[in-house]
């Protein structure tokens, strides 16, 4: 065992010449029984594993979305105007997404993790010395960040639109249908963020496209995360928190729980419901909305005996756009609370101080 961890150790290493980076799938196949010290999150940071954490008794919200059909939409737009005010996060059923397309990109995403040999895997290793760069990869900050703690997570991150980025053939070629999978679910994902977003536009009172014109052409990243079962899970966390740095991330679990929402100081873990979406409201969205909405921090916690998928389409701005509190929601009533940033210096930042909950958004604010 020990052998194969070393061995594994050192291929990754060797990948392309570039700094180590383990893969913590290799650290829990090597059997360990304690997790290594880079993992173990400070006190304040651990997850407290109690039987009732609030799910259940309030939990984010569950909106049905009846398909979009007008005649609901009265109705859809007020609960969701106060899922975002609430919470900053959501679940949505009757989507329009297909369910088996939901199945099929957790099936080929857990495949590549499960099934894949590791030598396989990592021919698509990222970059782990750039930001958010394609492919396999375990970290979320760039090496020469210095933000500690390393998160107990895997994952595959694809660039999906604008359709320039999109390259199949830097994608998994381990399942014929991996690459049409994916590509379904980007297209299938960016038609319900639109929806959505024009949902929350006028819930603000803004037009429909309110948000949309604001945010501009989408830049999606589809990022498949496998949390494997980890040894200590009291210790470490699965993803720090952070709350999503773009506009609109939608996201798909599987059964086993994980994700977790924080509202008024305290940790809610989102139920898992096969058939729905979690929407997460993003930094981007609360600046536009001036406040109005708040992105949602939120995190992932581990389990010690089952490994966890799931799979997050984030919806971004470009990197030449502005973005700024909406004008409608600025008047003598209601200043500026958030400062213009340019969307590339938004994310160095982010990439570089890491997201330490909201800091990055935080920094923008304007206090009177
Ligand atoms: O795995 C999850 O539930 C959360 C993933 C996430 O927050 C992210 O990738 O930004
Ligand atoms: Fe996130």
């Amino acid at each position: 065992m020990i052998y194969t961890f070393q061995f594994e150790f050192e291929l990754q290493g060797m990948e392309a010449g570039r700094n180590t980076v383990v893969r913590v799938q290799s650290l829990v196949q090597a059997g360990l029984a304690e997790i290594p010290s880079q993992y173990i999150q400070p006190h304040e940071n651990r997850p407290i594993h109690k039987k009732d954490n609030g799910a259940g008794i309030m939990n984010i919200p569950v909106l049905d979305l009846f398909g979009f059909d007008p005649e609901h939409r009265d109705s859809v737009r007020k609960a969701i105007g106060e899922a975002c005010r609430e919470w900053g996060a959501f679940q949505v059923t009757n989507h329009g997404v297909p369910i088996e397309l939901m199945d099929q990109i957790r099936s080929v995403g857990f495949s590549f993790f499960n099934d894949c040999p590791f030598q396989d895997k990592l021919k698509y290793a990222c970059d782990p010395t750039s930001a958010a760069s394609e492919g396999y990869g375990s970290k979320m900050l760039v090496d020469n960040s210095n933000c500690g703690v390393l998160d107990w997570r895997d994952y595959f991150d694809h660039h999906t639109l604008p359709l320039s980025r999109r390259n199949p053939s830097r994608w998994p070629h381990f399942l014929p249908n991996y690459r049409e999978v994916v590509g379904k679910h980007s297209d299938e994902m960016k038609v319900l963020a639109q929806k959505l977003l024009g949902l929350i536009s006028e819930s603000l009172g803004l037009p429909s496209s309110g948000i949309e014109n604001a945010v501009g052409e989408f830049y999606q990243n589809i990022t498949i995360s496998y949390y494997p079962p980890c040894p200590q899970p009291d210790l470490t966390l699965g993803l720090q928190s952070h709350s999503d740095m773009g506009a609109i991330t939608l996201l798909i679990q599987d059964q086993v729980e994980g994700l977790q929402v924080l509202k008024e100081s305290q940790w809610f873990t989102v139920r898992p419901l096969c058939d729905a979406i979690v929407a997460i409201l993003s930094d981007q969205i609360e600046i536009i909305s001036n406040g109005k909405y708040k992105s949602a921090q939120h995190r992932a916690i581990t389990n010690s005996r089952r490994p966890r998928l799931s799979v997050a389409t984030f919806h971004d701005p470009a990197k030449k756009m502005k973005i700024s509190p909406a004008f409608q929601l600025v008047n003598e009533s209601s200043s500026p609370r958030y400062r213009e940033v340019n969307y590339e210096d938004y994310v160095s930042s982010w990439y570089s101080k890491g997201p330490e909950g909201k800091r990055n958004i935080d920094a923008l604010r304007i206090n009177f």
